[in-house]
């Protein structure tokens, strides 16, 4: 490989390692987060328990990785938040609670995305008509 290339591929590979870190530092100090994760395991487990089809996969993988992605946004926001502005200040509030609110919107996406698909597979399965 030739150097300049070779230095590419370095850097890219330290991005993904940096976003890496990212996540041991997300899952580390966040509970919400770790919440999230538990929640996202137990979809896929239910998921794979009633035997939904590829589109349905493809939803919730979908709505999984948004609010995980929210989560962190939010993380690094009050982060920041947290770095540029230690004390009280109006604008951080609504920083932090904007942030927070993409996370809500987020998990009641899922949420309502979730009901769709597994509602009507847990009702015919444990009230099966007749
Ligand atoms: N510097 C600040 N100035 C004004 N209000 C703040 C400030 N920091 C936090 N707040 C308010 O307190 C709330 C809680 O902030 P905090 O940093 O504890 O996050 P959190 O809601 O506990 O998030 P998490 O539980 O995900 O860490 C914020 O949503 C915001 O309304």
């Amino acid at each position: 490989m030739r150097p300049l290339l070779h230095n590419r591929a370095r850097s890219r590979l330290a991005s993904f390692g940096h976003a890496w870190r990212g996540i041991g530092v997300l899952l580390a100090g966040q509970a919400n987060a770790r919440l999230h994760l538990l929640a996202a395991l137990l979809v896929v487990a239910l998921g794979a328990w009633l035997g939904i089809s590829a589109l349905e996969w493809a939803l919730l993988s979908a709505v999984i990785g948004l609010v995980l992605c929210a989560e962190a946004l939010n993380t690094g926001i009050e982060i920041v938040v947290d770095l540029v502005s230690p004390d009280w200040h109006r604008l951080a509030r609504d920083a932090k609670d904007v942030a927070a609110a993409g996370v809500l919107l987020a998990s009641l996406g899922a949420l309502a995305t979730g009901g769709w698909i597994f509602l009507p597979r847990l009702l015919a399965r444990f009230m099966p008509a007749g």
